[in-house]
């Protein structure tokens, strides 16, 4: 007989003292679980796990338009998993993602060995592609399931050591892999990518690749080169992509993106003369580059969602959680301020 399922939904955001007085010893705490094994099998145990299947995250419908991640403890799991025909060892195979403000260590794990329906039965929600889930979600949760899913990809694509073909020992929090006939450490990698809000003074440029969705724009990106400075990476994606030479590169944030794999997205803003600002785009990369006045782009923004099949041709952005709607909204308060972007 199973006991009852404890599903622990995310915890809300706490006030921001209380964040900061732990903060230190959150970050030192999942530091020692990387380092120590048995420390993060103990903490395992004790643990909230998010459970994935064939790398989409579980989520539970709160109400007809909302979702949450949910999570389990590992002493929830482990009947479910047994009773579903895996053995013990299957928990070990969660990774460390963090710990929560209650100082609990965080881990996601994958279920895809066994069945899905099965699973989400027993634990009362469904498994949602990432292309879905990470616009379903809010605030904090987006990125923690996109932390999560890249780093067990990563280790399923990173069984086997590259120089000997041998296979490759996970450390226990999943933090690194390790060939030992090599002696060579694997680090999970990420790929940055440069992406820059260019403008003129009082437009933006914003431009659109063939395979985007109708009506959809955003600021040009590009992965940078081996040996590349990101100022270099810009540069040279602005002028392969449109023909412009910016300047006056300014940071403005960066993020993980998921998609298609891990990228390490650094956003900043730069600037052309007015004087040269006429684009010539490489069709082999864009569909489309175009400038956008103020007026086109608070409208655009207050498109929330992509237009249905048969609704009237609409321009619109990437959604709050792409930090390329965070350069295009930072843009916009700017000039609506008086001040051009960098
Ligand atoms: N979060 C956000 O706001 C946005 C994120 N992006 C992301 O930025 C990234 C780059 O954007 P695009 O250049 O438009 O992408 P893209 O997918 O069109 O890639 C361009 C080319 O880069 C090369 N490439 C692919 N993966 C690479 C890697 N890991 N390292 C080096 N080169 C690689 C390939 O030749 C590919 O054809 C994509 O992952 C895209 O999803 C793009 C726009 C907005």
């Amino acid at each position: 007989m199973l006991r009852p399922l404890r599903i622990l939904l995310s915890p809300p955001k706490c006030p921001l003292t209380r964040c900061c007085s732990g903060y230190v010893s959150r970050m030192r705490f999942v530091n020692r679980l990387q380092e120590d094994d048995d420390a993060c099998a103990a903490a395992l145990q004790n643990g909230r796990i998010f459970l994935f299947h064939s790398l989409s995250p579980l989520l539970q419908r709160t109400n007809r338009e909302t979702f949450r991640t949910s999570a389990l403890t590992a002493s929830d799991l482990q009947p479910i998993l047994k009773n579903l025909g895996s053995d013990g060892s299957l928990l070990k195979e969660s990774v460390l993602i963090g710990c929560s403000e209650q100082n609990q260590a965080e881990f996601c794990l994958d279920v895809g060995q066994l069945d899905q329906a099965a699973v989400e039965e027993q634990c009362g929600g469904t498994f949602v592609d990432l292309r879905k889930a990470f616009f379903l979600l809010k605030g904090a949760e987006a990125p923690l399931v996109a932390k999560g899913q890249a780093l067990l990809r990563w280790h399923q694509t990173n069984r086997f050591c590259s120089a000997t073909g041998q296979p490759t020992q996970r450390n226990q929090a999943g933090s690194h892999r390790f060939c030992s006939s090599s002696s060579t450490t694997y680090y999970p990698q990420m790929s940055p990518v440069v992406i820059v809000l260019v403008s003129d003074g009082t437009r933006c440029l914003l431009g659109r690749q063939a395979s985007f969705p109708r009506g959809l724009y955003s600021a040009l990106a590009g992965f940078c080169n081996m040996g590349e400075t990101l100022e270099e990476a810009l540069r040279r994606e602005v002028a392969e992509e449109v023909g412009l030479e910016v300047q006056n590169i300014s940071y403005s944030s960066s993020q993980h993106w998921p998609f298609p794999h891990s990228s390490f997205m650094v956003a900043c803003h730069a600037s052309v003369s007015p004087t040269h600002s006429q684009v010539d785009v490489d069709h082999s990369e864009l569909e489309e580059a175009r400038w956008f006045s103020l007026d086109e782009i608070t409208c655009a923004l207050q498109v929330k969602a992509p237009p249905r099949r048969g609704d009237l041709p609409v321009i619109w952005l990437p959604p709050p959680h792409a930090v390329a709607n965070r350069l295009i909204t930072e843009w916009a308060g700017l000039q609506r301020h008086g001040k051009d972007g960098p």
